[in-house]
């Protein structure tokens, strides 16, 4: 059955994504968009500055906006965020506490406690923790819980994903160093980076970035705490992780020069990583998600990629490339990934992590 799903901050740069990604897709059909009081009352295409290289879609066009507020929404199986951070927090909670199930792309409760920090191709089992608690108010005769499921930072998508194989593989990373070439998309549509800072030019900061990074990586490659209810993210002993951050004068796409280190020695060679890499399947392919990558992860052999124009929309947009894998005279290896910030990296990440909500039964 095609579930009904809700947009908040629908005119956005990653709400544009969810607008794409939704239109046509075979499971979710739009059902009511939400952005600010500025914006409510509108028709769709009115309300919001369209930026994005396809045209908008026909039936989202006339769709009236809304206002955030949980009434107006009551009706959706599930609830897509990509509001402002400055405004996410009440608003996606008030959806909670309605019974709303909520995937969100702001920061906001991402660090909460029991709340998963998903990217989908790489941590889905971290669902569980929820699974766990639908289970628990069914057994009680209770109705199904709202919840909050949080995407994470769109730059920690993209180097969370080939870590994850690798440790399944070969043991647990201590020491890992990532510098990031930042999309502008990334930095939203209000008000967005100004050409003249960015063009002929590379900005080297993003506030709160760095930190995101840092944190959001530990939990994502963490554990289930024993009872299965909360997580438990890496400690500092166990993966020390160091970020800096940079804007750049690219439009989508997430490129990042990292290098790690193996807990366990002698290493693996650079051809089992590789090996690895290239057969890293993850679950939502398994499941047979309609959006889920047919290639998690793309080793690319050439010595000058991946590249932003170039690869960013491999397996439209949900499969992340790898290159320039070698070893690395500090660390263990070095390597250069590229993401899609508002596909794997925001809005695609929401839509693949519904379908796995739909294909397990949880919405
Ligand atoms: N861009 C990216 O690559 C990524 C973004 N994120 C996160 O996703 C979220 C959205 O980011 P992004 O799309 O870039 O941001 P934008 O600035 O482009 O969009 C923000 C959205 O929030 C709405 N909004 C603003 N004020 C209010 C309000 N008072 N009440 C309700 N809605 C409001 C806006 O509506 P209106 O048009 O009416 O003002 C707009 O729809 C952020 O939390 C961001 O940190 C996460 C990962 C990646
Ligand atoms: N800060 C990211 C995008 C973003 O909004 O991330 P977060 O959701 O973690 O605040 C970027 O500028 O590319």
């Amino acid at each position: 059955m095609v579930k009904k799903a809700g947009v908040l901050g629908a005119t956005g740069s990653v709400g544009q994504r969810f607008i794409l990604l939704l239109a046509e897709h075979p499971d979710f059909e739009l059902h009511v968009l939400g952005a600010s009081p500025r914006s409510a009352g509108k028709q769709y295409k009115d309300a919001v500055q369209w930026k994005q290289t396809d045209l908008l879609p026909e039936n989202a066009q006339k769709i009236i906006v809304s206002e955030c507020k949980a009434e107006a929404f009551k009706d959706c199986d599930i609830v897509f965020s990509g509001l402002d951070a400055d405004y996410a927090g009440p608003i996606e909670k008030e959806f909670v506490e309605a019974g709303l199930v909520v995937v969100s792309n702001a920061k906001n409760y991402r660090r909460e406690p029991g709340v998963p920090l998903i990217v989908p191709i790489v941590n889905s089992e971290h669902l569980s923790v929820i699974e766990r608690k639908l289970a628990v108010a069914k057994a009680e005769g209770k109705s199904k819980p709202g919840y909050i499921i949080c995407i994470s930072n769109c730059s920690t998508a993209g180097l969370v994903a080939p870590l994850k194989p690798l440790i399944d593989a070969f043991g647990p990373i201590d020491a890992l160093t990532a510098t990031t070439l930042q999309a502008i998309s990334g930095a939203g549509f209000s008000p967005g980076v100004p050409g003249m800072d960015v063009l002929d030019n590379i900005i080297p900061y993003i506030g709160g970035e760095e930190e995101k990074l840092e944190w959001e990586s530990k939990k994502i490659l963490g554990n289930l705490t024993k009872d299965g209810t909360d997580f438990a993210p890496l400690s500092n002993d166990e993966m020390k992780v160091s970020a800096q951050c940079n804007r750049v004068a690219v439009i989508d796409g997430h490129t990042e020069c990292i290098s790690f280190r193996f807990a366990k020695h002698p290493a693996p060679s650079v051809a089992q990583v590789k090996k690895v890499l290239s057969e890293y399947v993850c679950e939502a392919t398994k499941l047979g998600c309609h959006s889920a990558p047919k290639q998690t992860i793309h080793v690319l052999e050439q010595q000058d990629r991946p590249q932003p124009r170039l690869d960013r929309n491999r397996d439209n947009g949900y499969g992340v490339s790898v290159g320039r894998i070698r070893e690395d005279a500090v660390l263990d290896f070095k390597m250069v990934v590229l993401s899609h910030n508002t596909i794997i990296g925001a809005a695609g990440a929401g839509v693949l992590i519904a379908e796995i909500l739909k294909a397990k039964d949880m919405i």
